[in-house]
């Protein structure tokens, strides 16, 4: 049973109380067996049975779960740097989406990578991920838009799930907007997602969730609902991209659909708010998508103070937000989402295990959670925050392995 300690500050980020209470234990030591926790508290109560195992040495650092990264487009083909550019000066993702750019520009190129091209590249990004001590990822398909093609994304991710040792969650997001072949006839592309791509998804068990892109150029509220309620009864739980660039109802939608969680939200009303907060809907904010699309930054503390749990997520993708820098995010939730340090802390372990209901399993550090973890080379999530320098993260464990 390997024990991890000389642990400084441990932040367990158990799920009870205020979203600011880390449950901090500081002098603290980690006992595990396989992939399970078996014991954790003050270095100086670790029972006799733990003494002569493998101790592995934090050396005074700060520990926290290992991060949950609860909102990815992690496959996808070729790249969109001409639209930063285009962005850069001054046309917005909206005009660029509607000439045609943005996602249907990822589209075309998932399409024509094979299954294993996507694989190999988004197998990369996991190994550059799991660097800054994410140890849970979850993954959107939304660049097929057809069957055959949301199909080889979700068969990457269930790849990776076999292969990579980080946790792996699979979302399906085939509402993510209208096909080119479907332009003129989005009834019908609509029909495809629900008679055909979420029965074959949901009984392949290609992914847990179904995910939709709510907005003006994608998704009405009408078609989400209709989407929703099909994967829903197929036993796919709803998720949304909601009230990102308009206000349209979509955190209200993701409380009457009772999804997992509503993403993005900067344009969300206060409506949304208290009805996200009744029907316990995790709220996820994505800041670096924000600071991409250079749009108002979400207020994440009306969030938190309307009484709904936030977490934090990078939404790495090719168009919005091209980097997977989870401490970054993180870092922009305290200065532009006026989250503190300990709260956004939360938001990126155990809130961030909610929206993705994985907070059985992991987000935390608990016995008889899995044994994930990372060592940060910094005294507290204050100073973390504060001096933020990118890659701190000494070494992670996932399923009681060092990676
Ligand atoms: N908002 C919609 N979907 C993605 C963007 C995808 C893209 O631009 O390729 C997002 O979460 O930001
Ligand atoms: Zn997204």
């Amino acid at each position: 049973m390997p024990v991890l300690k000389n642990i400084g500050f441990l932040a367990t980020c158990k799920d009870k109380g205020a979203q600011s209470d880390i449950h901090p234990i500081t002098q603290a030591a980690i006992a595990w067996e396989g992939d399970s926790i078996k014991w954790v508290g003050k270095e100086a109560a670790l029972p006799d049975q733990y003494m002569n195992e493998k101790m592995h040495d934090a050396g005074g650092r700060m520990v926290i779960p290992g991060l949950v990264d609860c909102h990815t487009h992690l496959a996808f083909g070729g790249w969109r740097p001409g639209e930063f550019e285009m962005r850069v000066r001054g046309e917005s993702y909206l005009d660029i989406a509607k000439a045609g750019g943005g996602i249907l520009s990822t589209v075309e190129a998932t399409r024509k990578a094979s299954e294993q091209e996507l694989f190999k590249k988004a197998s990369g990004f996991l190994d550059e991920i799991a660097k800054q001590g994410v140890t849970t990822v979850e993954c959107k398909s939304g660049y097929g838009l057809s069957l055959k093609h949301e199909l080889k994304t979700l068969q990457v991710y269930q790849r990776l799930a076999e292969e990579s040792p980080l946790h792996i969650v699979s979302t399906f997001l085939g509402a993510h907007t209208i096909p080119p072949e479907y332009k003129d006839d989005r009834e019908s592309y609509i029909e495809l997602i629900i008679d055909e791509m979420i029965p074959t998804v949901a009984e392949e068990r290609l992914a847990d969730f179904c995910d939709i892109f709510t907005e003006e150029s994608a998704f009405d509220i009408e078609e989400s609902r209709k989407i929703l309620l099909a994967a829903k009864a197929a036993g796919l739980t709803p998720k949304l991209h909601a009230d990102q660039l308009t206000s349209c109802g979509g955190a209200e939608l993701a409380a009457e659909v009772e999804a997992a969680s509503a993403d993005h939200l900067e344009q969300i009303s206060e409506q949304g708010i208290e009805d996200m907060a009744e029907a316990g809907v995790v709220g996820v904010t994505l800041p670096l998508a924000t600071l991409y699309t250079q749009e108002e930054p979400l207020n994440c503390r009306k969030l938190v103070d309307g009484g709904v749990d936030v977490a934090v997520a990078t939404d790495f993708n090719p168009g919005s937000a091209p980097t997977y820098d989870l401490p970054l995010a993180m870092m922009l939730t305290c200065n532009q989402g006026r989250l503190t340090p300990a709260e956004v802390l939360k938001g990126a372990t155990i809130n961030a295990a909610k929206a993705i209901k994985r907070d059985y399993r992991v987000g935390s550090i608990e016995v008889g959670k899995s044994a994930d973890f990372a060592v940060i080379d910094a005294p507290n999530p204050n100073f973390w925050m504060y001096h933020y320098k990118g890659a701190n993260c000494v070494e992670s464990y996932v399923k009681g392995q060092k990676i």
